[in-house]
């Protein structure tokens, strides 16, 4: 006979969403059962941000040494121990695995199963010998690798980023599939520890970010020695001397590539085919799964949050969506998702982060807006360090509210917090101005774009003669 569970919350997937949740409702004594039919923590921790960054880091140090004699230093040619270097990825995966634990959920109270989930009502999820009758359900079962329909794939080995972190031996010669975040951001490492690496990407390269930081980060990447196709369809690909040869056409004609491993990085699918959606009434498509705004799927007792939605695909959106569920589910407040206060950064080097609305976007919704604009070259710090081109956009309106920011330069990523800061919070570029930055730090490109927004202001006629008359008073 079914085990039948009666939670406040059944929340599906274990991933940073899922956990989120599980752990905030666990935190007020709310009755939770989350299942997770794999890997606690997901994809973030298991095959996603963490070993890409721990990967992105080791490279980071290899391109460091080459980068040396800049400066002075001549340390040669990096030698590249990538059995080492890969046991480092899954150690650090192992020092974060214990947060993400069923153990360490199951010490704050949350019940978990270890078993694949899917609904057989509106209101009941099957799971192993349970069935569970949740008052609110939270989906967030995440998404996989999205596999393209390319001719010849299926009798083609080929890695994606849930194998990557496991291969044993460092690629000749990777050939990768989108030049979206994560094609890039392994392009770029595997080239550093010494692959030969070729991206092949249909439309353009990180097409949804602004084309003019786009254009920095791929002059760097390209000086690198990463050949980029854009804009250029694979026509079939096949198996070739023990690796893989695809076929392409471009505007150029038609050409192929041979390769020692292939790596998709061609977008990402919804988790949602085995959970049975339609027996709860819960619509969905190719995409994810149909939320409104406050994250409610077309069955009330539903939400959906993180990659599962089908929307920004981070893991602090997760994150933010938790939140928003959480509010609603626990308090009872109303909250809708907000995505103009959302960051978005590529950890390529230099990285490319983005908060709020491109400059397009942001004039059909503001009419005029004024978009401010300072070079990384005139950073004091950018030079001490060697940091190459860099260019920082702010967009604000006509009174100087920040609206958004995008940075292509090394520490875009941290710097885009105090923007992310600004736009949340509603602030001005005067608050920018206003504030003390350490020199000599990055941050103060910032601070210098918002001084070069009020410039003008110095030589306003009417301030001057202001100035003029105040000298008379000694
Ligand atoms: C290579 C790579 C690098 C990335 N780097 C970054 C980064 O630097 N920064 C960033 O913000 N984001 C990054 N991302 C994106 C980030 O990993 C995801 O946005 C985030 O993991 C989504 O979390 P989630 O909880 O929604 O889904 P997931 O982490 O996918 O978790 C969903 C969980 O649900 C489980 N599940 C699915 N179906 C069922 C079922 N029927 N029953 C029970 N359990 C089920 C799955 O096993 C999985 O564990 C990266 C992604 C990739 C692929
Ligand atoms: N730093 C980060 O925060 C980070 C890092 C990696 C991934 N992510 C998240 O993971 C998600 C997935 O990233 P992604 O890079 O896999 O997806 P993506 O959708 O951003 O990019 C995929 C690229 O592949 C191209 N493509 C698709 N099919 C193709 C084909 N047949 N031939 C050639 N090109 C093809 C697309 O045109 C696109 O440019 C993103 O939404 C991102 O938010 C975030």
């Amino acid at each position: 006979m079914a085990n039948v569970l009666n939670p406040d919350i059944c929340v599906i997937g274990g991933g940073a969403a899922g956990l989120s949740v599980a752990a905030g409702a666990a935190a007020f004594g709310v009755p939770v059962v989350l299942v997770e039919r794999g890997r606690m923590g997901g994809d973030c921790l298991n095959f996603g941000c963490v070993p890409s960054k721990a990967l992105i880091a080791a490279a980071k140090h290899a391109q460091a040494i080459r980068a040396a004699e800049e400066f002075g230093i001549s340390a040669g040619e990096p030698l590249i121990d990538y059995e080492r270097l890969q046991a480092r990825v899954h150690a650090v995966i192992g020092e974060i695995a214990p947060h993400d634990s069923a153990e360490r959920f199951e010490s704050l109270g949350v019940k978990v199963i270890a078993d694949a989930a899917r609904f057989i009502d509106d209101r009941t999820v099957a799971v192993g010998d349970h069935l569970i009758r949740a008052r609110r359900f939270v989906i967030a079962t995440g998404s996989s690798p999205a596999i393209p329909a390319i001719p010849g794939l299926s009798d083609t080995p080929y890695l994606t980023n849930e194998t990557l972190f496991d291969l044993k031996r460092l690629p000749k010669h990777l050939v990768i599939v989108g030049a979206g975040p994560v094609g890039l951001e392994m392009a770029q490492a595997y080239r550093r520890l010494g692959a030969r690496v070729t991206v092949v990407e249909s439309g353009k390269a990180l097409s949804s970010d602004d084309p003019e930081l786009v254009a920095i980060v791929l002059e760097a990447i390209r000086a690198e020695g990463i050949i980029l196709h854009e804009e250029t369809a694979i026509l079939s690909v096949e198996r070739h001397a023990g690796g893989v040869r695809l076929h392409c056409e471009n505007a150029q004609g038609r050409f192929f590539i041979d390769g020692s491993d292939l790596l998709l990085a061609a977008g990402r699918a919804p988790n949602h085919a085995s959970l049975d959606l339609d027996a709860a009434g819960i619509r969905h498509d190719a995409k994810g799964i149909a939320v409104g705004a406050d994250l409610r799927t077309s069955n009330r007792r539903a939400y959906a949050i993180g990659d599962a939605a089908g929307g920004m695909q981070f893991t602090h959106v997760a994150g933010y969506h938790a939140r928003l569920v959480l509010q609603q589910i626990l308090f009872r407040l109303p909250a809708r998702e907000d995505r103009g206060i959302v960051p978005r950064v590529t950890f390529t080097d230099p990285e490319l982060a983005e908060v709020g609305p491109g400059e397009a976007e942001a004039r059909e919704k503001f009419g005029r807006v004024d978009v401010v604009r300072w070079d990384f070259s005139a950073n004091d710090r950018a030079r001490t360090d060697g940091l190459g081109r860099g260019l920082i956009k702010i967009t604000v309106t006509r009174r100087g509210r920040i609206l958004g920011a995008a940075i292509a330069g090394a520490g875009a990523g941290e710097m885009i917090n105090g923007f992310a800061f600004a736009v949340a919070n509603r602030l001005t570029l005067k608050h920018f101005r206003g504030y003390v930055a350490p020199y000599p730090t990055l941050s103060e490109i910032g601070k210098q774009a918002s001084i070069s927004y009020y410039g003008p202001v110095a030589r306003n006629p009417l301030v001057r003669s202001v100035i003029g008359m105040l000298r008379y008073f000694g």
